[in-house]
């Protein structure tokens, strides 16, 4: 049998990226990015220019489209592979990004009468808007004692799936009457390539982002009512759909597809999943113990299991919701390459940009070597790192980010330096959370871009939480554990592999070089992650809402 591929395709927050890699050993032959045309949109709706209120994040699926009909053809063409050798594709995406479509599985927003409606668009998994309702859900979860709170860390967060139909129900009813179906995106654009007859959704998806269980299914009729009426059966219509298992072949490439995507007709498309999911194996991640970071605009944070634990503030255990015959742990971090990009962007004054240029260097790259030269402690910053909410442990997108420490003779690099540990210090809390509630860390792994452009992050990281780090060989991990979803998609009878546990153990890699700890930083970090802890208790667990009042003030002064 001649060589055989797959493609994987990984939807970012700003870009999506398509990968053709050799079954046989994981190597990545090929591979390109398309930016998405319209990127998140958080101000104004593309065309109409309707303005958006504060906390929204949505995005075009058109975008999404261009991936597929762009990226893919450039990666068959740059390697030179025969399209007939390539068996099948998967992919991940962000999540809970979420759009309604109707009958025809059209995305609402196309429909000119409905483009107008901010809620017709696809939601993208950072719109924070739908707070109100998951404050609702986690109240009315409570009191009634519905046993799925524990296995989402007690709360149901504002960025998933019911949250964001019940902001939709409750201020654009007439958007959520002509749904037929609310769908993950990435259920859409495979449902896209396969033709939309049957619409399947991935059982990670569903699991994580819309309280879904492998054996009790959604929760009650009843709960739903208690929501609101209007929602009782909202599980049997519009979130209607089979759940089936990561690695499922979802269906085959149409012919339309295919001829726009330069691939042949047929190829196995596999059920859609969660780049932060499809990086475990992308890692080579396949027992428990080790917990695999997906770092880039936020951290997920991602742990196999044998037993179901409670963990504060996790973001879920999901049965086979990783790989199968495990339970999957998620936790994460809703910003941490967008906090350095805000640092970069809104903070740092001009001569650092200058200098930067001078050097022929970025902005990060300058600050990351002039923040190198610091010490553990020797900034005398503390930050909290909630630029974009907490989303674990806490679960509370109401927070805000904090600078500790200022003085006039502060220096950019200390700052963005302060910004690094504080998210190192959020990953801490995490990985403190799953170890001593039972859920093993023994070492670390990471992936995405983060770990190929700061060395210093890394050291810090492993300097915080006193455990070794490997890096991904890949420099597109997600798309690497995509494409092995797409190869057992394919099966071992056409060249791919029978699970999931055989495709990583042939195709996953990590480096050589790891980060280890240093004994004198882990010292000096420990006594930082203290006073990070009880800043992080004081205006994160209420002893003083000050965040809250802010945010208060401030919606009040804008209306
Ligand atoms: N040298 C750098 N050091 C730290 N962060 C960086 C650096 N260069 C870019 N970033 C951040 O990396 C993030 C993008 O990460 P990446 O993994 O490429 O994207 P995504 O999360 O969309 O998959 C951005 O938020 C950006 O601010
Ligand atoms: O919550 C998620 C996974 O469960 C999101 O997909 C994730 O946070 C977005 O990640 P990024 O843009 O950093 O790839």
């Amino acid at each position: 049998m001649s060589k055989k591929y797959a493609i994987g395709v990984d939807y970012g927050t700003e870009s999506g990226r398509a990968v053709l890699v050799d079954l046989s050993d994981g190597t990545e032959v090929a591979d390109h990015v398309t930016p998405y045309p319209h990127n998140v949109i958080d101000e104004k709706l593309p065309i109409s220019g309707i303005k958006l209120e504060y906390d929204w994040a949505l995005q075009h699926p058109q975008d999404y489209l261009e991936v597929l009909t762009r990226s893919v053809p450039a990666v068959v063409q740059a390697s030179g592979v025969d399209p007939a050798d390539i068996i099948g594709l998967g992919i991940d995406f962000t999540a809970c990004t979420m759009l309604p479509v109707d009958a025809q599985g059209q995305p609402l927003c196309f429909n000119p009468e409905l483009t107008n409606n901010p809620h017709s668009w696809v939601k993208l998994w950072k719109h924070h808007a739908a707070q109100d309702e998951a404050n609702l859900i986690n109240e009315i979860a409570e009191r009634r004692g519905e046993d799925f709170l524990p296995r989402y860390g007690g709360k149901i967060s504002s960025e998933w799936m019911i949250a964001k139909v019940w902001q939709i129900l409750n201020e654009a009813p007439d958007i959520y009457e002509q749904t037929d179906r609310f769908l993950e995106a990435t259920d859409w654009v495979v449902s896209q390539m396969t033709g939309t007859a049957e619409i399947v959704r991935n059982s990670c998806t569903a699991g994580y982002k819309a309280i879904w269980h492998k054996k009790k299914g959604y929760p009650s009729d009843e709960f739903f009512k208690a929501l609101d009426p209007r929602l009782e059966n909202v599980t049997q219509t519009k979130l209607r759909g089979e759940v089936v298992a990561l690695g499922t072949k979802a269906g085959e490439l149409t012919e339309s597809m295919a001829a726009l995507m330069g691939l042949q007709p047929g190829i196995a498309i596999a059920v859609g999943n969660v780049d932060a999911h499809a990086a475990v194996p992308g890692v080579g991640v396949v027992t428990p113990g080790k917990l695999v970071m997906a770092m880039g605009t936020s951290i997920c944070h991602m742990l196999l299991g044998t037993e179901e634990r409670e963990v504060e503030g996790m973001c879920g255990v999901v049965e086979d919701g990783i790989i199968p015959g495990y339970l999957g742990y998620e936790a994460g971090q809703s910003a941490v390459g967008d906090i350095f990009a805000w640092y970069v962007e809104q903070g740092v004054p001009a001569y650092v940009q200058a200098a930067a240029e001078q050097e022929g260097t970025n902005v990060h790259e300058w600050l990351e070597r002039h923040a190198s030269a610091y010490k553990p402690g020797e900034t005398g910053l503390l930050a909290l790192d909630w630029w974009n909410g907490n989303r674990s442990v806490l679960v509370d997108t109401e927070l805000n980010g904090l600078i500790l420490g200022y003085s006039l003779l502060t220096k950019p690099e200390e700052v963005y330096r302060s910004l690094l540990e504080a998210t190192a210090y959020g990953t801490r809390k995490i990985v403190d959370a799953f170890h001593n509630n039972g859920v093993e860390v023994q070492e670390l792994y990471a992936c995405g871009g983060l770990p190929q452009k700061n060395r210093l992050l890394m050291q810090i990281y492993a300097d915080v939480t006193n455990r070794e780090i490997k890096v991904a060989d890949s420099k597109q991990t997600p798309a690497l554990g995509a494409a092995m979803f797409g190869a057992v998609a394919a099966g071992a009878a056409k060249g791919g592999y029978d699970n999931i546990v055989d495709a990583a153990q042939k195709m996953a890699r990590v480096r050589k070089d790891t980060f280890k700890p240093i004994p004198e930083n882990v010292a000096v970090y420990e006594r930082l992650y203290q006073e990070y802890s009880k800043l992080h208790d004081y205006f994160g667990r209420g002893e003083n809402d000050v965040m809250k009042r802010l945010r208060a003030i401030r919606e009040e002064a804008r209306h």
